[in-house]
């Protein structure tokens, strides 16, 4: 695994380079495999993708965007990342609705992660892990990616590629999350992380070394991006590797 960490002046310049990636990254899996699949995850993210993606350069037809994890609820509720994606990029991008890979809020937690597990398998072949061309991660103040948090049993999942979830410590309770053998599959995963309340678990895990869950995204094959403003960075300017 490569590990890139990096602080940069401000969110805005986070954003910048969140955005660069992605478009480099879109050209090359294009280039090699004619489509681009990325996963999306929620909370702050979709905020520096909605400022940030309709400035790139890209084939947006060749993109197919599934979800990191998704929450239990109406589209059309503010808890619904699909629901902020859709009303960020639709529009403001020449994606359409039928390029996100999206759960049915209609299923319990169970039957959604299965039925993503299914929806999924058009894309990745069953009988191997999915190898995403990206990820888009966010880390929780408590160390949670994903929906995989601290303490939680499925920490430890394996036999799936997307689990259930009916206890998240966060609401909403109900959602689905991709399992740790399936991120540490990708091509690259990429964290985004800004503001001084990520300061102090930005340093658990990348100082100290503190086995939190965004600490356990370690790509097998792939590359580790972190991009941090220099208030989320603040504890950790000495630990910069790499150069993007
Ligand atoms: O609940 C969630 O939280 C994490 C972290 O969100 P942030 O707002 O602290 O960046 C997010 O990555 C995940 O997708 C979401 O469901």
């Amino acid at each position: 695994m490569s590990k890139i960490i990096t602080v940069l002046k401000d969110e805005n310049l986070v954003i910048n380079k969140l955005c660069g990636l992605i478009q480099d990254m879109s050209k090359k899996a294009i280039e090699q495999e004619d489509l681009f699949k990325i996963g999306l995850s929620g909370g702050s993210l979709t905020k520096f993708l909605s400022i940030g993606l309709p400035k790139i350069d890209t084939d947006w037809s060749k993109w197919r965007l599934f979800f990191c994890d998704e929450r239990l609820v109406p589209i059309e509720s503010g808890d619904s990342t699909y629901g902020v994606y859709k009303s960020a990029l639709i529009g403001t991008t020449p994606l359409t609705e039928d390029q996100f890979i999206k759960i049915d809020p209609q299923l319990t937690a169970e039957e959604a992660a299965k039925d993503y597990i299914q929806q999924m398998s058009v894309y990745f072949p069953p009988d191997s892990l999915p190898r995403f061309h990206m990820l888009l991660l966010g880390m929780g103040p408590d160390g949670h990616t994903c929906s995989l948090f601290p303490g939680h049993r499925l920490l430890e999942e394996t036999s799936v590629w997307v689990a259930p979830i009916t206890d998240s410590p966060k609401p909403p309770p109900s959602r689905i999350t991709l399992t740790f053998p399936v991120v540490n599959n990708a091509e690259c995963c990429v964290f985004a992380a800004t503001g001084a309340s990520k300061a102090d678990i930005v340093k658990r895990i990348l100082k100290n070394g503190e086995a939190l869950p965004a600490g356990k995204v370690q790509p097998s094959n792939g590359k580790l991006v972190w991009l941090l403003d220099e208030a989320a960075g603040q504890h950790v300017k000495d630990v910069q590797t790499g150069v993007l």
